[in-house]
């Protein structure tokens, strides 16, 4: 949601898991006035839910918002650490006491598939303090850290779950940032994956977004799920140029046409009064030019999307407002100017989501007075038109944001509306819409090319002004919290914090990094992102890189790609699928302002003295790689050489015992693959196998995946952090007095 001035007021919402807990707003609860004449009144004219539960909606919009989150990652893994909090973690919060009060642990939440999405209220003291929430809260930090668990607030899972991708598809997430319902459409899109290996999909994620400082965020966010079937776009969706693409003709020669999308996600800038259970400014600040405000920006975007999707296709359309002017008007309005569209029946999805329908009534209204707030409802758009109301205000507001004459016809009651006291969430607004007659001409060679070419050229006057471009308007959203190092993000220089922009810390010749707007004059700021240069297949480290580690002919090596215009493999190596491959191939960077695309596998590692520089598999890339590795090549480790490699950085071979003792010193220097089967270390046990880079040095070899993904692993084995990091953390505390965070390691 874009921000209103009621949610700048709202504190500044930190990184960590216990900010957002309970107990963090006691303070800001007695302190603000939750009562809000307008607003009631406004929602109330408007009839939403039945009078006798106006209360009960309230007093939950006065509560504080469980935490929520939910189990991410591939099938396979997501369903294996979901069984570990069920199976280890909810028993062990089962019967916990804080301050003499019963603590209940985690429940599931019902309506998510296949339970991988919990809730729970514990005050942050609580979790501070109780070593059985402290510990289960460590468990969380590492997994979110490595992408396993994602925290999102739950109504906002739903609209990726309408969506129901699947991997071949074709989906644009037109407005994503900070990107936790994107995390959820790669998922989908990775349903194919297994523990160890990622599937290369055939389809797209497409992410978009317009403000140009959180597409980073969006970029550090899905880094956690790395796919080479991911591009990040930063452009305004009302305005999305067409992607050229293209395809062959029956007398065998090819002719561009524009790329459409089989689902498409409108999560769009909305005035956000959904969130007041955690946006709290927005009790004091709430005004319906809120709202008013965003429709025509919000129908632009809705009717973007709908000029983008195939026959077929789908487009969910969701605000976290509750107001029907941003919700019902602009589906309203988006179906009577595109007939060819339809809400879809989801009544049957979901069957333990409780729902309400969409309305089929509202009445806009206004701000007549802005120094006494006073507000007038206006049952007709010519009402207003004709009133006294100044210009400028009337200017706001189009017939659209009122009822159309058909609205009995355009089944509205299809949307779905979600109310905080309906099952103790934020309050949430969907629309499923299905294209139902054909698909516009997609052919470049006709009106599209037009089309195409009016969208380059649309003046910069007319452009709608982004509430999103206004300097502080960031990483305040909805979903901001998911981000757990978003200070770090947001301040640390985006090239350096993007994981797909490596090599943009080397210098870039001049005439080839652009600067300012780029063609189509979208997106806010200048482009500096460089170009994304596709390799040779046999280009010398490409080779060097598949022959080290023993990739077969299958792997797609014309897709590796490196990110600097000379084209060459100075750091780092990703790897992008066939179809982000054309994309990339057929359109100009600089118009898509192309901030990411694929997954970087390779980089390169310095070696110790006098020995050459090689390049490595990464730990995020080695899912990617792994089917295509001679199974041959890859070392066989086990339990107790795997935790000498957590607990030490570059433990010397002669430090294990035989069988992996021998492993490792017979190894030749550089990059490789270990697997570890399933097995037993004392109480540690391993339920499925694991695949881990490491580097070989001279005579001893290290563990090669980030530290915190090592703590992550590190706790899921043994129960507490037996890193070098998380000894020292451990140490820090000790000496400060407090207790430390784990329980001591079961041995064996
Ligand atoms: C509700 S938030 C999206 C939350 C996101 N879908 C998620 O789940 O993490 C709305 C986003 O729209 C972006 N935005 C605002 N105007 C836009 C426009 N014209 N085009 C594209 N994005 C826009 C904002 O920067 C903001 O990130």
């Amino acid at each position: 949601m874009t921000r209103t001035k009621a949610q700048s007021a709202r504190p500044k919402e930190g990184d960590r898991w216990d900010e957002k807990m309970s107990e963090d707003r006691t303070d800001l609860i007695e302190k603000v006035d939750m009562n809000n004449e307008r607003f009631s009144s406004y929602y109330q004219a408007q009839k939403i839910i039945p009078e006798d539960e106006w209360e009960l909606l309230l007093d939950s919009f006065r509560q504080p918002l469980p935490t929520t989150f939910r189990v991410a990652g591939s099938r396979q893994t997501a369903t294996t650490l979901n069984a570990t909090i069920k199976d280890h973690h909810v028993p062990s919060l089962s019967n916990v006491t804080f301050e003499g009060q019963r603590i209940s642990p985690p429940v599931q939440i019902p309506w998510y598939p296949d339970g991988l999405a919990w809730q729970f209220n514990v005050s942050k003291k609580a979790l501070r303090k109780s070593p059985e929430f402290k510990k289960f809260h460590s468990f969380l930090v590492y997994e979110t850290e490595v992408g396993n668990i994602s925290r999102q607030e739950g109504v906002s899972m739903l609209p990726p779950l309408f969506l129901e991708v699947e991997p071949h598809h074709k989906v644009m997430d037109m407005c994503a940032a900070p990107g936790s319902k994107t995390a959820q459409l790669l998922e989908a899109l990775h349903a194919n994956d297994t523990i160890t290996s990622t599937s290369i999909p055939t389809g797209l994620v497409l992410a978009n977004d317009s403000d140009n400082k959180r597409t980073h965020l969006l970029i550090h966010q899905s880094a956690r799920l790395p796919s080479p079937a991911l591009m990040v776009t930063n452009l305004d969706a009302s305005n999305y140029p067409g992607i050229k693409v293209p395809v062959a003709t029956q007398d065998g020669g090819t002719r561009m046409d524009q790329l459409m999308f089989d689902r498409i996600l409108c999560d769009v800038p909305c005035s956000g009064d959904g969130t007041m259970r955690k946006n709290m400014g927005i009790w004091k600040l709430w005004s319906t030019m809120d709202g008013n405000g965003l429709h025509s920006l919000q129908v632009r975007i809705l009717q973007r999307a709908m000029n983008l999707l195939v026959k077929d296709g789908r487009i969910v359309y969701s605000t976290c407002s509750l107001n029907p002017v941003e919700n019902e008007a602009v589906v309203s309005e988006a179906l009577n100017n595109n007939h060819d569209f339809e809400l879809v029946d989801v009544s049957p999805k979901l069957p333990s989501l409780k729902r309400r329908p969409g309305l089929t009534s509202w009445i806009p209204t206004v701000i007549i007075d802005k120094v006494n707030k006073i507000d007038m409802p206006f049952p007709t758009y010519e009402q207003f038109k004709t009133s006294d109301s100044d210009q400028p205000l009337k200017d706001k507001m189009s017939k659209g944001c009122w009822p159309p004459e058909n609205v009995d016809k355009l089944n509205l009651t299809r949307c779905l509306r979600i109310y905080p006291h309906l099952q103790d969430s934020g309050g949430f607004f969907v629309a499923v819409l299905e294209r139902k007659g054909k698909a516009p001409d997609s052919s470049l060679t006709s009106e599209r090319k037009r089309e195409a070419n009016e969208l380059e050229e649309v003046p910069e006057a007319k452009k709608p002004r982004l509430v999103d471009d206004e300097p502080d308007e960031t990483a305040m959203e909805e979903d901001t919290e998911v981000i757990l190092d978003e200070s770090k993000a947001e301040s640390a220089d985006a090239s350096a914090e993007n994981p797909h922009s490596e090599d943009n810390m080397k210098p870039t010749p001049k005439t080839l990094t652009k600067k300012g707007k780029n063609k189509s004059g979208q997106g806010g700021g200048s482009f500096k992102e460089n170009p994304y240069t596709f390799l040779s297949p046999d280009d010398p480290i490409l080779l060097s890189c598949m022959k080290r580690l023993n990739l077969n002919t299958d792997f797609p090596a014309s897709n590796v790609l490196v990110r600097n215009p000379a084209g060459d493999a100075v750091r780092s190596l990703y790897l992008v699928n066939d179809l982000v491959k054309t994309i990339i191939q057929h359109n100009d960077y600089d118009h898509l302002r192309l901030n990411a695309a694929g997954t970087k596998v390779f980089s390169k590692q310095e070696a110790g003295k006098g020995a050459e520089a090689q390049f490595r598999v990464l730990g995020e890339g080695l899912p990617i790689i792994l089917p295509y590795v001679d199974p041959a090549t890859i070392l066989t480790g086990d339990m107790e050489s795997l935790k000498t490699l957590i607990e030490s950085y570059y433990p010397l071979c002669t430090t294990f015992n035989e069988p992996f003792r021998g492993t490792a010193e017979a190894g030749a220097p550089g990059s490789h693959i270990v697997r570890f089967p399933p097995g037993q270390l004392g109480a540690a046990s391993l339920n499925h196998e694991l695949v881990l880079p490491v580097w070989k040095a001279k005579s001893s070899i290290g563990l090669m995946i980030d530290k915190k993904a090592k703590s992550a692993l590190s706790l899921r084995l043994y129960d507490e952090d037996l890193t070098t990091a998380g000894n020292l953390k451990n140490a820090e505390k000790q000496k400060k007095g407090t207790p430390v965070e784990s329980v001591k390691a079961p041995e064996g």
